[in-house]
């Protein structure tokens, strides 16, 4: 594994810090001012504050009713979220955003929409019909930090679904554009994709490379049948996502209400969980990437936009206004083709010709402004010159930004916060196999007597290293597994380091292997009750 340069990881924090300024100040002087002038929020959404751009990366989950979204968030952030309803019927009413707060509480709509600091305050178009079903959930997890969560009601079937007293669509939508991963969920066990379920995924069209499917609960199926659920699922999103890449497809179950029911997918679900929680750690480094992307797509537009409105105020007459401009409705892709034609744009810059004819419907054209050429061309400066040198600052060789902690697991002192929330299956296991071996373990075991002297030659004092034994001997038989080994080697460099040890494993230092078996709840049980004792001994 590669060693971690420290400056390197500095430089780079600043240069994600420093891009999101450089996004804030290119995005107000040079796209913002003509976003105004054609009231480009009338037409699409309303215009970024800067908190909109700083926001940390947000990941949206959709399902219908009971495919276990809100058990996905809790199980990331390993504890109850304040606010959060699980229940096998139709639970959680309401858009929820889970945001990292230093102390539990939740935040009404109607104030999180106009917190200068949160980036809701676009949602305040939806009216107090949406505000009622919006709150914030502020908790201390650390995966917060990283990632903020929006768990969202699930879709119902038939009328339920069109009685909520907002536009679910375009809600859904709005958070779409500002996501920076859409997780749609489904229930392996009982796939169900109503025609309600495909009319919120048609919502979140032009947004289709955010989207990963979860097949959750897929344990509780047999092999056979989650190959049928699995091919079943995606003809049916075929016929609504048209995308020409495969979309990628986790498998998994993630929730921590007991170990995973399949022997047979036992490993499959397992490396596909893994791997979904490595894409959402990987998020906050793409995502200032994908701030200026989303910036590149919103300066398209906005510059498309300008050329429609002008375009349909020069076509106006002195007189029969109303005539024209209806007529000029009617025909509005007529006037799209003409209007792609003698400014060269490219069809998919265009807007949805249904939504576009509904705002128009609503215009007086000839109010419209005329072209304005030096917003334009400030416009053409940003595409042609300003995003693709910003990009430049990026590696962009398709290659991830490696984490601190994928350079270096052992470089605590080097990393932010989120060095808590790293996976057991990044340790680097092999590092230590020799030494484990070396221990003669019986039954794939070692116990504490043969551990003792490895672990004491890190010169730790015998309350730590029995503290370390606890934490590791995760089932309490009083021997260490090779993972159990690994992770006790990993504490110990985490306290050679200076930091201080945890009361209980946080779930991601959990190895997958042993991880399903065990709710947060045991975990905190067996960490308080007389087992410590016991195991501590052990180790003395
Ligand atoms: N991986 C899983 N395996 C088994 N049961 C699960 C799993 N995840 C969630 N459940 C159960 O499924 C039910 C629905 O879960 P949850 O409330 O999280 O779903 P939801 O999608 O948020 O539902 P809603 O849209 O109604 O809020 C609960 O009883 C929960 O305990």
């Amino acid at each position: 594994m590669k060693k971690l340069n420290v400056s390197e990881s500095k430089e780079t924090d600043k240069l994600f810090t420093t891009s999101i300024d450089a996004l804030k100040n290119l995005y107000s002087s040079k796209i913002k001012p003509l976003e105004t002038l054609t009231k480009f929020g009338d037409f699409y959404t309303p215009t970024l504050t800067d908190s909109d751009i700083e926001a940390k990366p947000m990941v949206l989950l959709i399902g219908q009713y009971s495919t276990g979204k809100t058990t996905f968030i809790q199980y990331l952030c390993e504890r109850d979220v304040p606010g959060q309803n699980i229940g096998p019927e139709p639970t959680t009413d309401r858009f929820n955003a889970v945001m990292y707060g230093n102390e539990d509480r939740i935040i009404p709509g109607n104030t999180v929409c106009v917190q200068e600091d949160k980036p809701f305050k676009g949602l305040a178009r939806f009216g107090t019909g949406f505000m009622n079903k919006f709150q914030c959930s502020m908790c201390s997890a650390p995966i917060l930090q990283s990632v903020s969560f929006i768990d969202t009601p699930g879709v119902l079937s038939g009328s339920k679904q069109s009685q909520r007293s907002y536009d679910f669509p375009a809600v859904t939508s709005w958070f779409a554009e500002r996501a920076d991963m859409i997780l749609l969920l489904f229930d392996a066990h009982k796939l169900d994709i109503s025609d309600e379920f495909k009319q919120a995924i048609e919502a979140l069209k032009g947004h289709d490379e955010k989207i990963k499917i979860v097949l959750n609960k897929a344990d509780k199926v047999s092999s056979q049948q989650l190959l049928r659920v699995y091919g079943a699922m995606m003809w049916s999103l075929g016929k609504v996502i048209k995308t020409p890449e495969v979309m990628r497809v986790y498998l998994g179950s993630f929730w921590s209400g007991g170990p995973l029911q399949n022997p047979e997918t036992e490993n499959l679900l397992h490396a596909e969980m893994v791997d979904l929680i490595k894409e959402l750690l990987l998020l906050p480094k793409n995502a200032a990437v994908r701030k200026v992307n989303d910036l590149v797509k919103r300066a398209r537009m906005t510059k498309v936009h300008a050329l429609i409105l002008s375009h349909l105020k020069n076509e106006m007459p002195v007189f029969g206004k109303e005539k024209k401009q209806a007529e000029l409705i009617a025909n509005l892709d007529r006037e799209f083709k003409k209007i792609e034609r003698i400014h060269n744009l490219p069809e998919g810059d265009f807007p949805d010709l249904d939504r576009y004819r509904q705002q128009l419907n609503v215009q007086d054209f000839s109010k419209f402004p005329k072209v304005n050429q030096k917003m334009l061309d400030q416009i053409d400066e940003v595409l042609s010159n300003d995003f693709p040198k910003l990009l430049q600052r990026f590696p962009l060789d398709g290659s991830h930004q490696p984490t601190s902690y994928e350079l270096n697991p052992f470089a605590l002192d080097e990393v932010d916060e989120s060095i808590r929330w790293q996976l057991f299956e990044n340790v680097d296991q092999n590092a230590f196999l020799p030494l484990f071996n070396s221990l003669n373990p019986i039954n794939g075991k070692v116990t504490g007597a043969d551990a003792k002297v490895p672990l004491s030659q890190s010169g730790l004092p015998s309350n730590i290293l029995a503290q370390i034994w606890r934490l590791s001997d995760i089932n309490k038989e009083g021997k260490l597994d090779f993972e159990g080994f690994c992770l006790a080697m990993h504490l110990v460099n985490v306290k050679l380091k200076g930091f201080e040890l945890p009361d209980q494993l946080p779930q991601t230092l959990i190895p997958f292997s042993k991880r399903s078996g065990m709710s947060i709840n045991n975990n905190i049980n067996n960490s308080n009750n007389n087992n410590n004792n016991n195991n501590n001994n052990n180790y003395r």
